[in-house]
């Protein structure tokens, strides 16, 4: 049995407090975890802040970057570990977790390690009133202790998409990973101190939300900046609390992404490219397409498609390596998700396949299984079309025109992310302008340039990450003026 330590300056640390670990493919426990109470916190708190002005501080940057390269070796060398960690923690497939979430995790170390070398500063002569001179030019200063909430659906990857820029600008991080998947963020403290990372440097305290770790972090006044991806409910409170003091906050919150698919489309491609973002990690993805919006003509074609694509999924054994579709994180969110199947069908809706638990079998039974659902025939105003699930379903609506689409995919307090499926280049980029997101991808989903911005508009987050787009989160922009 594993069981599931804080890490406060490079130490390991119990409590006499824990709450269970379970495995979501047949809820057997993985083992204990010890849960962070007022003091652990503010330990993990405080040796953040001795480690911004201890041997990290002194480090050039070449140094860091060195460091930062070396945890990526670190994550690839304990590559195993981490993909048994991920997979045991969240029941995700073995074909998944070793392409996506592993290898992320990985990569969000280097892209900012190789960005911080590069990336320039900004210069401007002045002219002064005395017939002199002046010099203005920026320093990026790292913004101090950086509280990091992460949410269970992509644990390392949504963790190290944090952690990585942090560390490339200088900061010292503490972790609250979610109370669903506490191991990935726990090995990483061990490739962290393998590695020779200076001890608070980074470290990792577990626990729940509300009168716990994750309240007791971002209420913390020696907590600098605070880096969250989970509810849009959750940021309004993290929000609150970061308000006391004046902490920044960057935030990646919920959404109800529209997918539209038009009849110029390439067919197979859109049916693969909705499948996709419509059931990847069994639906927990925030960009995930939960409201398909296909045109009039293809309408039927493509719901026979869609449905036949969700019936061919290979449920079971997430280390199966033919598995392609795994439970759901819990055994709570799966009544979550059960929950909006029976509110459609109490709605009036049309379940093309799915709409319940699947049959399986022997452990397995126990587990956080649903099926991959489809439904037609609904209402715009309908709770499935307007309400974010994070299960594995979506809606499809017929559509006749580009402004009535236009129309319907906006119509939502979220804005996070879109696909379009379309061969017409210019209703392609009309599109790209006009949806009010973050993130459109076009004839694609979830093809990430991590030098590009990412984040949401509107209730789907605050601010954005990615790229140089990370430094201005997680670093203090500096104006030298200098009178010659
Ligand atoms: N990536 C995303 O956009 C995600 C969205 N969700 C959505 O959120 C729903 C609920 O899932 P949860 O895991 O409960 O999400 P959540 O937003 O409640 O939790 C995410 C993280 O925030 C922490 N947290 C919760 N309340 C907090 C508080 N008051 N102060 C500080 N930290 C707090 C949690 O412990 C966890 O680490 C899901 O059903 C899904 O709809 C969930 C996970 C990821
Ligand atoms: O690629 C990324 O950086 C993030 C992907 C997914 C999410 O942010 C999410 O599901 O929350």
């Amino acid at each position: 049995m594993n069981e599931f330590k804080n890490f406060i300056n490079g130490q390991w640390v119990t409590t006499g407090k824990t709450f269970e670990n379970r495995n979501p493919v047949d809820n057997s426990l993985i083992g204990p975890v010890y849960e962070a109470g007022r003091a652990e916190v503010d330990a993990a708190v405080q040796a953040a802040r001795a480690a911004l002005s201890g041997p990290w501080a002194a480090m050039k940057v070449q140094q860091r970057v060195d460091m930062l390269h070396a945890i990526v070796d670190g994550i690839h060398r304990r590559f195993d570990d981490f993909l048994a960690a991920e997979i045991a923690d969240t029941g995700k497939p073995h074909v998944l977790a070793s392409h996506v979430d592993i290898p992320r995790g990985a990569a969000n170390f280097k892209v900012f390690a190789d960005l911080i070398r590069n990336v320039p500063g900004e210069a401007f002569d002045m002219d002064t009133p005395d017939n002199g001179f002046a010099m203005n030019y920026s320093v990026r200063v790292p913004r101090g202790v950086i509280g990091v909430v992460c949410p269970w659906n992509l644990p390392l990857l949504l963790m190290t998409w944090k952690v990585g820029p942090a560390l490339a600008c200088g900061n010292t991080v503490v972790v609250k990973p979610s109370e669903e998947t506490p191991a990935t963020a726990t090995l990483l403290g061990e490739v962290m101190n393998e590695v020779g990372v200076p001890p608070g440097v980074y470290n990792v305290v577990h626990g729940f939300g509300p009168d716990s770790a994750g309240e007791f972090l971002t209420a913390h006044p020696g907590v600098d900046g605070i880096t969250f991806t989970g509810e849009t409910r959750t940021g309004e409170v993290i929000m609150k609390a970061a308000a006391k003091g004046v902490r920044p906050v960057s935030f990646e919150l919920g959404g109800k992404n529209p997918g539209i698919v038009f009849a110029d489309a390439d067919f197979d491609k859109a049916v693969a490219g909705i499948a996709r973002s419509a059931f990847e990690n069994s639906g927990q993805v925030c960009l995930g397409t939960e409201r398909v919006y296909v045109q009039r003509p293809i309408f039927e074609k493509f719901v026979a498609a869609l449905k036949a694509k969700a019936e061919s999924f290979k449920l079971g054994d997430p280390h199966d390596h033919g598995t392609n579709f795994g439970p759901l994180v819990s055994m709570v969110h799966r009544e979550k998700v059960l929950s909006y199947y029976a509110k459609a069908r109490e709605e009036g809706a049309t379940v093309v396949t799915g709409g319940g638990v699947p049959d399986m079998p022997g452990a397995m039974a126990e587990g956080a299984w649903v099926q991959p659902t489809i439904w037609t025939g609904l209402p715009q105003s309908a709770a499935v079309i307007r309400e974010e699930i994070f299960g594995p379903c979506c809606h499809i609506t017929p559509f006749d025109t580009e402004e009535e689409v236009i129309k319907m995919a906006n119509d939502t307090p979220y804005g996070l992310a879109a696909t379009v499926w379309t061969q017409n280049v210019g209703t392609a980029h009309r599109l790209g302008k006009a949806l009010n997101v973050g993130i459109c991808w076009i004839n694609s989903w979830f093809l990430r340039d991590l030098r590009t911005s990412f984040g949401g508009a509107k209730q789907s987050g605050i601010g954005r990450e990615g790229g140089v787009h990370s430094l201005e989160f997680y670093t203090e922009l500096r104006n030298v003026c200098v009178k010659l």
